[in-house]
C-alpha cells in the first residue's frame, strides 16, 4: 500500500494520448482561419485523410509550403526526413550541403508567421549577457535551441519564414507514449525544464506554449557521424503517402504529391538516461513574448486547454504574465512525473474546470466571482459558446484529489514497472506540495520561478540530479 489510501476516486484520469502512428499535436494545429483549400472557383478541396500527417487543407496561400523529401532548400538544405508539425509550420529534418550538418529545418506558413518572430527572440535571449541567471552552475541558454540561419522561401502559397536549429530526439510527449521516465530521469527533466524556464524569465519572457510537445531532447553527438545512407539503414526511408483529392481532379502546384509522415528519432522514455536530461530543449517560442512591452491576453492564450493558466479562461480580458507559465509549467512536471495528464486533455472545457475544482480542493479556493461564471445557467452561456462553460458542481461525479491522483496514476504505475523507480514518502510531500503552489487558482498567488527553484523538491532532489 503507498502512501495514500484513496476512498474516494471515482473515475480516471489521465487519458492517454490518441493512437496515432506518430502522434502529433493536434489540441491547438489548425489556425482558425483555415478550413479548406480552394480551387480556382474558390470551393472547398478536400483530401483523403491520411493518419499522422499535417492537414491537408493547410496546403493553400497563406499555409504550408509543399516539401517532399530530397528537396534542396535555400541552396543548401537537403531534406532527408520530417521531424513533425504544428498548426503554423512544418519542420524538416535536412543535411546542410556546405557543412555536411544535419539540421532541423523549421519552415512556416506563409505570412506573419512563428518562425519570424520565433528567431528574434532566440537570437534575443542567447544574445544576453555570459552565464545564467539562475544560479545553480548550469548555463540554461544550452536549453534553448540555437537559430544557425534563418532564410525565407518563395513559392505557391507565399513567403515562408524558415529557419534551422540542432535536430532533437522528438517531444517528450512521444517518448513517454504509455512508458515512464526513471526516478531520477524524470527528477532531472523537470529540473532542467525548470531552469530554462527561469532563465527565459529573468530575461523578460514568457514562453507562453509550455507543455510536453515543446520539451525535446538533443541527439547523441554520434547522429553528426552519420551519412545520409547510414541514417537511412538505422532509421529506414522516408515515409511517404500519395496525397488525393476526394473529388479525384489531378493536384495543383499548392500541395505536395505525397504526405511525409513524421519520423521519430528518439527512444521510448524507460530507456531515458541522466545524459538524455541534460540535453533537456524548450522549443516553439511562436507564442512568446517580452512581459514588458508587449501584451498578451487571456484570449489570445493558444495552449491545449487543459494545460492554460485558469485567469486565461476565466477573466480572458486581462493581461497574461509570468504566472501563466508557471500554471502550465505545473502541469508539464506533473505529466514528467508520472506521464499522465494532470487534468485531462479529451474532456470539455466545462469538465476540466470542474477537474481544477476537484483535483485543486476548489471547494476553498475557487475564486467566487470564477464560480459565478461557471455555474451560470445553461439558458444564460448559450450564447456564448465560445466563453466560460455552464455547469453546477451539484449532480457529477467528483475528481480524485491530488494527493489521491499522485498515488493512482502516478505511483501506482511506478509501482507496477518496478524498473522505473517510485517517489518515497518525503519526496511525494515535497513533489505535492511545490505542485500546489505551481497551481494556485489567482495567478498573484502562485509561486514565481525563483520560489520554484528554491521549493524543497527542487533543492533537495530534483536540481542534485543535475549536478
Ligand atoms: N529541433 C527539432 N528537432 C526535432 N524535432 C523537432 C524540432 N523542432 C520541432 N520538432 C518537432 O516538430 C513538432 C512541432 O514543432 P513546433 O511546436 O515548433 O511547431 P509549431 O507549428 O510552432 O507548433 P504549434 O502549433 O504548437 O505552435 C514538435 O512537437 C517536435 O516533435
Amino acid at each position: 500500500m503507498g502512501l495514500f489510501h484513496c476512498v474516494t476516486c471515482t473515475r480516471g484520469m489521465g487519458i492517454l494520448p490518441c493512437v496515432h502512428a506518430n502522434p502529433q499535436h493536434l489540441s491547438s494545429v489548425v489556425p482558425s482561419r483555415f478550413q479548406f483549400s480552394t480551387n480556382s472557383h474558390n470551393a472547398p478541396i478536400e483530401y483523403h485523410w491520411i493518419d499522422g500527417a499535417e492537414r491537408l487543407h493547410l496546403y493553400e496561400p497563406g499555409g504550408y509550403h509543399p516539401v517532399m523529401v530530397n528537396d534542396l532548400l535555400h541552396n543548401r538544405y537537403r531534406i532527408v526526413d520530417k521531424l513533425g508539425f504544428g498548426g503554423y509550420a512544418t519542420i524538416w529534418l535536412a543535411q546542410d550541403e556546405r557543412t555536411k550538418r544535419y539540421v532541423a529545418l523549421k519552415m512556416g506558413i506563409s505570412g506573419p508567421s512563428a518562425p519570424r518572430r520565433e528567431t528574434g527572440i532566440l537570437k534575443a535571449l542567447h544574445g544576453s549577457s555570459s552565464v545564467s541567471q539562475t544560479g545553480f552552475g548550469v548555463d540554461a541558454r544550452d536549453a534553448l535551441p540555437k537559430v544557425h540561419d534563418a532564410f525565407e522561401i518563395r513559392g505557391p502559397n507565399g513567403t515562408h519564414a524558415c529557419y534551422t536549429m540542432t535536430p532533437a530526439q522528438g517531444n517528450l510527449r512521444e517518448a513517454s507514449f504509455s512508458r515512464l521516465f526513471p526516478v531520477r530521469v524524470a527528477r532531472a527533466l523537470a529540473a532542467k525544464l525548470v531552469l530554462a524556464v527561469a532563465f527565459i524569465h529573468s530575461r523578460g519572457y514568457v514562453h507562453g506554449d509550455l507543455h510536453l510537445r515543446n520539451v525535446l531532447v538533443k541527439l547523441p553527438s554520434t547522429f553528426e557521424e552519420m551519412s545520409i545512407t547510414q541514417f537511412q539503414d538505422k532509421f529506414g526511408e522516408p515515409e511517404t503517402v500519395p496525397i488525393t483529392r476526394v473529388d479525384g481532379k489531378p493536384h495543383t502546384t499548392h500541395v505536395p504529391t505525397e504526405a511525409t509522415l513524421p519520423l521519430y528519432l528518439g527512444k521510448k522514455a524507460q530507456d531515458f538516461t541522466l545524459a538524455d536530461a541534460h540535453g533537456l530543449m524548450l522549443s516553439d517560442f511562436g507564442e512568446a513574448f517580452s512581459a514588458a512591452t508587449e501584451q498578451r491576453f487571456g484570449t489570445d492564450c493558444k495552449i491545449p486547454l487543459a494545460k492554460r493558466a485558469p485567469e486565461a479562461l476565466f477573466e480572458p480580458d486581462e493581461l497574461m504574465s509570468y504566472p501563466s507559465d508557471i500554471w502550465s509549467l505545473g502541469t508539464a512536471v506533473w505529466e514528467i512525473l508520472g506521464m499522465k495528464f494532470i487534468f485531462s486533455e479529451s474532456e470539455t472545457r466545462d469538465e476540466i474546470v470542474a477537474q481544477l475544482i476537484d483535483v485543486l480542493g476548489g471547494a476553498q479556493n475557487f475564486p467566487q466571482n470564477w464560480r459565478k461564471l461557471w455555474e451560470r445557467s445553461y439558458e444564460d452561456s448559450i450564447d456564448a459558446a465560445d466563453t466560460i462553460p455552464r455547469k453546477p458542481t451539484e449532480e457529477r461525479e467528483e475528481w480524485p484529489s491530488l494527493e489521491c491522483a499522485f498515488e493512482e496514476f502516478v505511483q501506482k504505475y511506478r509501482r507496477k514497472l518496478e524498473v522505473t523507480g517510485i517517489f518515497g514518502e518525503e519526496e511525494t510531500w515535497a513533489i505535492l506540495e511545490l505542485i500546489r503552489g505551481m497551481l494556485k487558482f489567482r495567478p498573484e498567488e502562485r509561486m514565481t520561478i525563483e520560489e520554484v527553484l528554491r521549493s524543497k523538491w527542487m533543492v533537495d532532489w530534483a536540481l542534485p540530479e543535475l549536478e
